[in-house]
């Protein structure tokens, strides 16, 4: 049976082809297995470019999701147990105005058992630069030390307040969550599809090179573009469709942790980077997941040298 066709699959001629891919599940391909959550630095999957130019700007991308959806669940369902049951105590926090400092949580259990978590107190005030600097440069300088703590204990750190996403500054990034059938239709996806043409099509190219189970799970990160402002658009793809055949909350969470980690290993390895990350309350909109289960799988994730994300929504 056909689904009802919305008005912006009728605007991309192309939707109806992407959608029928998808009648042929295939999983993901994986790389980690279910009891590790992070790849070190080693064993990062190959990220190809999308486009072939002599512009050091061009879509990076990565090749495969992280887990298979069997590990997925089942290494993701503790950390999802934990976010949910840090979200029970924060189910009414989604209408706040004001800004809110969240500290990280250590509920990531890694090898070193006996590993000093992070507190509050010993969280760096991250500026924007401290935000990208570390990871290259530490590299160098922990060769030697493999199992250095500075990636190991969750040190994502959050603020929340009202606003504009789209009125970040000049190369910020800006993350949503994204189907996999190159539809920017409904809630801020459009509004991403009216202010940024260029990078939208660049999306829409890039789905239409894949099958959205390669892409579910992965993030899509496309930097500044000649059209629009001159923002980096980071775009989780954390379902395979949308509308009513949007995946399950617990697929969806599922494809968050995983897409959310790809992201943070592209960010490593840019040479140039975003000064800053701006994100939407991602899946809380259409996708129907509640923003305190996001939230708090994102601070259960890791950065090296720590990364602060500004959350910004409208409401
Ligand atoms: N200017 C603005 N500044 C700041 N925050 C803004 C804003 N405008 C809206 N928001 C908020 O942004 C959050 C996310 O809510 P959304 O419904 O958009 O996204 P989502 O992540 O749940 O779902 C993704 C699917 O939605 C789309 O539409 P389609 O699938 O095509 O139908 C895509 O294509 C995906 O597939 C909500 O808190 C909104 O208040």
């Amino acid at each position: 049976m056909r689904r009802r066709v919305r008005k912006d699959e009728e605007d991309e001629g192309d939707q109806e082809d992407s959608d029928d891919e998808q009648t042929n599940t295939k999983k993901p391909i994986k790389v980690t297995s279910s009891t590790t959550k992070k790849q070190p630095p080693s064993k990062k999957p190959t990220r190809r470019r999308a486009h072939d130019s002599d512009d050091d700007d061009d879509i990076v991308l990565t090749s495969k999701p992280k887990r298979s959806k069997g590990q997925a669940s089942a290494s993701s369902s503790s950390k999802r147990q934990s976010a949910k049951s840090s979200a029970q105590h924060n189910e009414d926090d989604d209408s706040e105005d004001d800004i809110i400092d969240v500290t990280p949580k250590s509920t990531k259990s890694k090898s070193k058992a006996t590993q000093k978590q992070p507190s509050k107190a010993t969280v760096p005030s991250l500026t924007k630069k401290q935000t990208f600097k570390t990871p290259k440069d530490a590299d160098s300088e922990n060769d030697d030390d493999e199992d250095s703590s500075d990636d190991e204990a969750p040190n994502i750190t959050l603020t929340e307040r009202k606003g504009d996403l789209f009125a970040a500054p000049a190369n910020t990034l800006l993350v949503h969550a994204c189907n996999c059938a190159g539809s920017w239709g409904a809630g801020i996806a459009a509004a991403f599809k009216k202010t940024y043409p260029d990078h939208f099509a660049i999306y829409t190219a890039h789905c239409k090179s894949k099958t959205p189970n390669s892409l579910l799970s992965t993030c899509l990160l496309i930097p500044p573009q000649p059209k629009g402002a001159k923002h980096w658009i980071g775009c989780l793809f954390t379902s395979r469709k949308y509308s009513r055949g949007k995946d399950s909350k617990d697929d969806i969470m599922d494809s968050t942790d995983s897409a959310l980690q790809d992201m943070l290993e592209q960010l490593e390895d840019l040479e140039k980077q975003p000064t800053g990350i701006w994100m939407c309350k991602i899946n809380s909109g259409s996708f129907r997941v509640p923003w305190s289960q996001t939230k708090a799988l994102i601070e259960t994730l890791t950065f090296k040298g720590g990364l602060h994300i500004q959350i910004v929504d409208k409401k």
